[in-house]
């Protein structure tokens, strides 16, 4: 076994998925725990890999150790599998909150300790990834693992300090934009326009504005305003949200999730 997976529902099935696509490991080199015979039946059809219900087996058959449950689950597992840890492990947490320093305590012994925040459209390869690691870490081994992230979309080697804002902007921040297309979708179905379709054209709008941002570099209040013509029908939307407080409600979602995620 090349990587195990303790726990493995919607973050850890998408990250999986990703490797398999990529071919970064085949399905008999991914060893999956889960407590239940539903969630290991579930990562077996969906995604033909190794499962077991015992958490100990995958440590004991990988190197490379992804702790995808709960952080509420995180102490209890690896108080569980803390003997069957050696120096040879890399764990890597993917929970906001539990630090490198946290990790590798819980441990119990000195081991290479790695973080992930990743985000589910990593599902669909277009995943958004912050990693940190411990200084046992080699940049050798880091680079193995940034092929692990960077096959199910971008990665951002970031320090530690920055993992709260990356949780937000990056872990979070994609059910604030599933709840904009919804929104924007209801609003295109209240003008009769039928609901299939106003997702289409949501969905598509958010895309193809994220990809503009990403390949013009252009500043995003620029392209703001090259939609905005004067005395327009756009600029009087802008005008609502600024009303409704649209910016500062994100300002502050944002920082709530960040802030939440030093609590953890
Ligand atoms: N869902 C998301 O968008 C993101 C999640 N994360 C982090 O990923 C981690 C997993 O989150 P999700 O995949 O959303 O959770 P999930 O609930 O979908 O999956 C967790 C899986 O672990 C299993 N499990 C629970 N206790 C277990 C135990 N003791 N031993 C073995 N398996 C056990 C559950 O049956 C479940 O299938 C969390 O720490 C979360 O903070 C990070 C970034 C984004
Ligand atoms: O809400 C959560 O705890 C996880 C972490 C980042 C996104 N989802």
């Amino acid at each position: 076994m090349k990587i195990g997976f303790i726990g493995c529902g919607n973050m850890g099935s998408a990250m999986i998925g990703g490797i398999l696509r990529q071919g970064i490991f085949s399905k008999d080199e991914i060893i999956v725990s889960n407590l239940t015979e539903e969630g290991r039946e579930r990562s077996k059809k969906n995604l033909g890999v190794v499962t077991t219900p015992d958490n100990n087996e995958v440590v004991r058959s990988a190197k490379t150790i992804v702790l995808a449950v709960k952080p509420q689950f995180y102490e209890e597992v690896l108080d569980e599998v803390h003997n069957s840890l050696t120096a040879d492990h890399t764990i890597i947490g993917i929970a906001p909150g539990k630090t490198l320093a946290w990790l590798e305590e819980k441990a119990g012994l000195p081991l290479k300790v790695v973080r992930f925040m990743p985000n589910t459209p990593a599902q669909v390869g277009e995943g958004m990834t912050a990693v940190c690691a411990n200084e046992r870490v080699s940049k050798e081994g880091l680079d193995e693992i940034l092929k692990i992230t960077d096959s199910f979309g971008c990665t951002e080697v970031i320090p530690e300090r920055l993992m709260d804002a990356a949780g937000a902007v990056g872990g979070c921040a994609p059910a604030y934009v599933f709840m904009f297309i919804e929104a924007m979708a209801d609003a295109a179905v209240s003008q009769g326009m039928p609901r299939k379709q106003a997702y289409k054209f949501a969905s598509q709008t958010v895309l193809g504005s994220a990809k503009m941002v990403l390949e013009t570099g252009r500043h995003p209040g620029d392209l703001k305003d090259m939609v905005c013509s004067p005395a327009g029908t756009t600029i009087e939307g802008v005008r609502t949200l600024e009303k409704n407080g649209f910016r500062s409600a994100v300002f502050e979602a944002l920082t709530a999730a960040a802030e939440k995620g030093k609590k953890l």
